[in-house]
């Protein structure tokens, strides 16, 4: 299928994959989805429990978070656009012995195969780089079983976003690539609840996500004005 069929950004598939090969290096500008990793993962596993369930990680890049869901028991299957990422996951299966089942395909196209097939769908820090996140959110929404959870992350859109996410991250603090976001493709957690609900998703638990610029680390916190998590259920 060509890519202007699907909803996608090429430019965005090209900026991962360009960068591939960092994905497994903890100090690249893959570093904070390394740093937010065992945040999420708590996050998923307090909610919806990963041991024996059967996960779907959309738009999961080189594996950061897929492979950390296979290490706490869950069955995972990850898709994603960007080929070349899928290889250096692959490849990183065979260092780390863990069972993940890649596949290069649209989460539309997904949705029409695997429907109601997933215990959970998670789909993290992806939604900003899409052309219609509704589109997304509907098919992740599908590849739910009935009861079934959906969690996203994802950035807000507000001027303290704009000041911490695109000017301190990738010009001042350098921690990003300039160029990485895309400020007018933030989500208002309001955007995106309504996006789920009309997806046929009850909201569970809004969650902030802060970065600590002096400690660097990251820290759940209420504050949902720059990076925040959703866990949805499928009503
Ligand atoms: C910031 S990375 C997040 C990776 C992973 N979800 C994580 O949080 O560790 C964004 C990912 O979304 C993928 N992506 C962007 N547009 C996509 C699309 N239309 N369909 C599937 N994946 C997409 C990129 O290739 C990239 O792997």
């Amino acid at each position: 299928m060509s890519t202007a069929t699907l909803n996608v950004d090429p430019q965005e598939i090209d900026k991962f994959s360009q960068l591939a090969h960092k994905w497994w290096d903890p100090n690249s500008e893959f570093k904070p989805l390394h740093d937010i990793n065992p945040l999420r993962l708590d996050f998923i596993d307090r909610i919806a429990g990963l041991a024996d369930q059967c996960v779907i990680d959309v738009g999961c890049g080189g594996g950061i978070l897929s492979e950390g869901m296979a290490r706490r028991g869950a069955t995972v299957t990850g898709i994603d656009l960007a080929e070349k990422s899928l290889k250096v996951a692959r490849l990183h299966l065979l260092e780390s012995g863990q069972k993940v089942d890649y596949h290069c395909i649209a989460v539309e196209q997904m949705a029409e195969e695997a429907a109601g097939q997933f215990d959970s769908v998670v789909c993290m820090e992806m939604l900003e780089h899409v052309p219609d996140p509704a589109s997304v959110v509907r098919s992740c929404a599908a590849l739910a079983k009935p009861d079934g959870y959906v969690f996203f992350s994802t950035l807000n859109r507000n001027p303290v976003s704009y000041l911490k996410a695109v000017l301190a991250a990738e010009y001042v603090l350098g921690l990003l690539p300039r160029g990485t976001h895309d400020y007018g493709r933030f989500l208002k957690p309001s955007e995106l609840s309504r996006m789920a609900r009309d997806a046929g998703l009850q909201i569970v638990q809004l969650q902030g996500m802060d970065y600590q610029p002096f400690g660097q680390r990251y820290q759940l916190t209420d504050d949902v004005s720059v990076n925040y998590l959703l866990a949805c259920r499928k009503a």
